[in-house]
């Protein structure tokens, strides 16, 4: 199969900064090709953005509140028309109205019939300056905090430190363990959520992730990488336990890994993002070392840990139960 082209939720409240993000991510997606599903062009400036050749292809729900649609097949031949291979299309961004219920919006992607396109996570906005008060009226926005991968607390100039630290209590009672970026006008970095080439995910691409990681401050401030490197295989079992049970603060896990099984000695292209996994067979190049490389993302990352986790997960002798290998499998 081909790779697989990751759709990536943009949600939030009214007014916490979706279109002001997306815009941010647009005009900053370096060489990658984006395509966008929103509700509608109004607030994006489509044209501006289109002339200058920062997007790629975008379409619209004519309807209004897309977990409203009451037929899931328009949001699905969108994404089927982002995928299409001629459009050439490496992200698709689908920007959920504000009062969408993010859980409905997943439920549509996962249950896309197009299977080029899987869904690449929840970056869910949080108002830093309304949310206390949104809560109160809006409970419900609790639950949807809890499906996100990624909170982006937006914002952050209209909150002073105290504040701040409120708000970021809060989002951790909510959804524990989840990743929080805190940032004004929905700058993110772009990479935190796409790769330039998501099918591209050699070692000289993680590796530049990794020196973005040390040089931009801002980012390397919120968020830290920790790369594992063994020449050894995984017992399949105990690395898709360790990645059930992710560390938290882990937002994106990348690499190749390899197992002893003895029809199943291809190199795995591994690639998490919050919840969702995903596992690539590809070929060894001939005289490639068999090595596991991985690279974990995320905030407050205990990297002593995690080496040490990962390390235990190894199959040194090449003798782990060759019917695990099921379990990565079904993620292919
Ligand atoms: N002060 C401040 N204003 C912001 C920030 N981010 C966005 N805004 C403003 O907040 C307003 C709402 O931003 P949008 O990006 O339109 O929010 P949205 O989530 O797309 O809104 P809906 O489409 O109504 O759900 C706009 O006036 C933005 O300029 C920020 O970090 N700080």
């Amino acid at each position: 199969m081909p790779s697989q082209i990751p759709v990536i939720l943009v949600a939030g409240f009214l007014g916490s900064g979706k279109t002001t993000l997306l815009n941010h991510l647009l005009t900053n997606r370096s060489g990658t090709r984006v395509g966008v599903v929103v509700n509608d062009f109004g607030s994006v400036n489509i044209d501006a953005l289109l002339v200058a050749g920062q997007v790629d292809s975008m379409v619209s729900l004519s309807n209004g509140c897309m977990c409203c649609v009451a037929d899931a097949s328009e949001l699905d031949d969108m994404l089927g028309r982002l995928a299409e291979p001629s459009a050439r299309i490496d992200v698709i961004v689908v920007e959920a109205s504000g009062l969408a219920e993010p859980q409905s919006v997943i439920r549509m992607v996962l249950a896309s019939s197009h299977e080029r396109v899987r869904y690449g996570g929840l970056v869910q906005l949080v108002d830093g300056a309304e949310f206390e008060s949104t809560l109160d009226t809006h409970p419900e926005l609790a639950k949807h905090l809890r499906y996100a991968d990624l909170v982006v607390l937006n914002k952050e100039d209209r909150l002073d430190e105290e504040e701040r630290e409120v708000v970021l209590a809060l989002v951790e009672q909510l959804a524990p363990g989840t990743p929080v970026i805190t940032t004004a006008h929905g700058r993110i970095d772009p990479g935190l959520l796409f790769d330039a080439k998501p099918e591209d995910t050699t070692v000289a691409r993680q590796l530049s992730f990794e020196e973005l990681l040390r040089h931009d401050h801002h980012l390397h401030s919120a968020y830290q990488g920790v790369t594992f490197r063994s020449p050894h295989p995984f017992d399949p079992a105990l690395l898709m336990a360790f990645l059930d049970d992710r560390p938290a603060g882990l937002y994106r896990a990348k690499g190749f890994v390899h197992f002893a099984h003895p029809e199943h000695r291809q190199k795995f292209t591994v690639h998490a993002v919050g919840n969702y996994l995903s596992f690539e067979r590809g070929r060894w190049r001939a005289g490639e070392a068999r090595e596991t490389q991985l690279v974990l993302i995320g905030t407050g990352l205990d990297e002593a840990a995690i080496t040490e986790r990962l390390t235990a997960c190894l199959d040194p002798s090449g003798d782990a139960d060759p019917a695990a290998i099921f379990r990565v499998l079904r993620h292919c």
